[in-house]
């Protein structure tokens, strides 16, 4: 059986999520919208900078009046001042961010007058016309579009609408997420281990990681194996926009979730041409989209950071849904080609990309001493300094 190429398996994913777009909205207070994804094109109601101000402490003056004669000061303007026109033949003692008043068109820094016995100031080094001064409207005019519908907003997006006088917003509500485990060995921290149990890490990491991504999430604990008590769990999430699960998804026998899915869904199986992460299951429980990840944890981490989170994402409406990427030099040799594409865990040394020795998808203390996922491509070798992508890991965890 062919795998599937990692780029398919996101179209298909993403073109699954337009499909199915999560489209309520509602209103939210600036204060609250970190996080979300913004439902309209936010346009600016006024001009930024609203009024001509000054981009430093110093004089306003009009160009014309300097003509090598100190210009006696006829007002002094604070920021958050509202000043008069300027006296012809005279300068303004202005500081940064104050409105110029009328009639000037530079500011000379304090540092370059010269103030003399009289009162009066010296301007001896050259003007030009527009110097320091921040022009009404360079950053936004009334009526521009200033973020796009689908923005996800953080710190600097709500910096941005903060200046343009917004205090509510209208974001995509949060997406419901349901996180299952699946595997009788699962047993969660600050129990005792038993014989043959290991702890649930997958549950940590995905719950907080949909919190980052804004969603609300729908803890749906251990899922036993057993047929009816999955059955049982799957009827209780019925307003969830998505079922995420983890384990169970290759060849084990004890595969309920599918069952249930087969039963009362929809299930089909991926074999991903992708290293940690290769079985991923899709389909629907009732109509609620399910997406099985891998149980390994680092196949968790990888193909929720690479396929899910992006699905998750466009249904919120995201348009930009992949992480940003850059080309390093490999810090090691790649000898032997692969059927599968890696995302090796990678650390950045002296501006090469370095691997955690132990790959295995069961160590996810790799990710943990990894900077981010460096991709070797399928079917070739790499040289050591030759370039391969690195995605860092806070581009995808956030
Ligand atoms: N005969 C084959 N066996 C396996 C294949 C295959 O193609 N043929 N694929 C391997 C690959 S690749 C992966 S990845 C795993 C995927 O297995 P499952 O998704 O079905 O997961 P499980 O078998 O339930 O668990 C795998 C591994 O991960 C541990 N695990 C599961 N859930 C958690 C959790 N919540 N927290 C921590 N660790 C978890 C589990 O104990 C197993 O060790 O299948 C290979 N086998
Ligand atoms: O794809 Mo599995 O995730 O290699 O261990």
């Amino acid at each position: 059986m062919s795998l599937l190429p990692v780029e398919e398996a996101l179209a298909r994913l993403l073109a699954q999520a337009a499909a199915t777009p999560i489209g309520e909205c509602e209103s939210v207070p600036l204060a609250d919208a970190d996080g979300r994804v913004l439902a309209e094109a936010l346009i600016a109601d006024l001009d930024l900078p609203p009024w001509p101000n000054s981009a430093m402490d110093g004089y306003a003056l009009r160009l014309a009046d300097c003509t090598g004669e100190p210009l006696p000061v006829s007002q002094r303007i604070l920021a958050g001042q509202a000043p008069a026109p300027l006296q012809p033949g005279t300068c303004a003692r202005i500081f940064t961010g104050a409105p110029l008043p009328a009639g000037a068109d530079c500011v000379e820094m304090q540092e370059n007058a010269e103030v003399l016995a009289d009162g009066r100031v010296r301007f001896s080094e050259p003007l030009r016309a527009g110097q320091n001064v921040r022009p009404q409207g360079q950053e936004t005019r009334a009526g521009e579009q200033v973020l796009a519908a689908g923005t996800r907003l953080g710190p600097v997006e709500l910096g941005l609408i903060a200046s343009l006088g917004r205090a509510e917003l209208t974001v995509r509500r949060r997406p419901r997420v349901t996180v299952l485990s699946t595997g009788d060995e699962l047993i969660e921290p600050g129990l005792p281990l038993g014989p043959g149990q290991i702890y649930n890490s997958n549950r940590s990491l995905l719950c907080a990681w949909l919190r980052r991504l804004g969603c609300t999430v729908v803890d749906g604990g251990i899922l036993a194996d057993d047929l009816q008590r999955t059955r049982d769990a799957l009827t209780a999430l019925a307003d969830v926009d998505l079922i995420l699960s983890t384990g169970g998804v290759s060849v084990g026998e004890a595969d309920f979730l599918g069952q249930v899915l087969q039963e009362d869904g929809e299930l089909t199986l991926w074999k991903l041409a992708i290293k940690p992460g290769k079985p991923l299951t899709c389909g629907h429980y009732r109509g609620v989209p399910v997406i099985g990840l891998p149980g390994n944890p680092a196949s968790t981490l990888v193909t929720f950071g690479l396929l899910a989170r992006p699905y998750l994402l466009r249904r919120l409406g995201v348009v930009e849904v992949e992480p940003l990427a850059i080309d390093v030099p490999a810090g090691f040799a790649w000898t032997k080609a692969g059927k599968r594409r890696e995302y090796l865990r990678a650390r950045l040394e002296g501006g090469r990309a370095v691997l955690y020795p132990n790959q295995s998808s069961g160590v996810l203390r790799s990710a943990a001493w990894a900077d981010g996922l460096v991709e070797v491509l399928e079917d070739r070798t790499y040289a050591e300094g030759e370039l391969l992508r690195f995605i860092p890991l806070s581009e995808l965890l956030g």
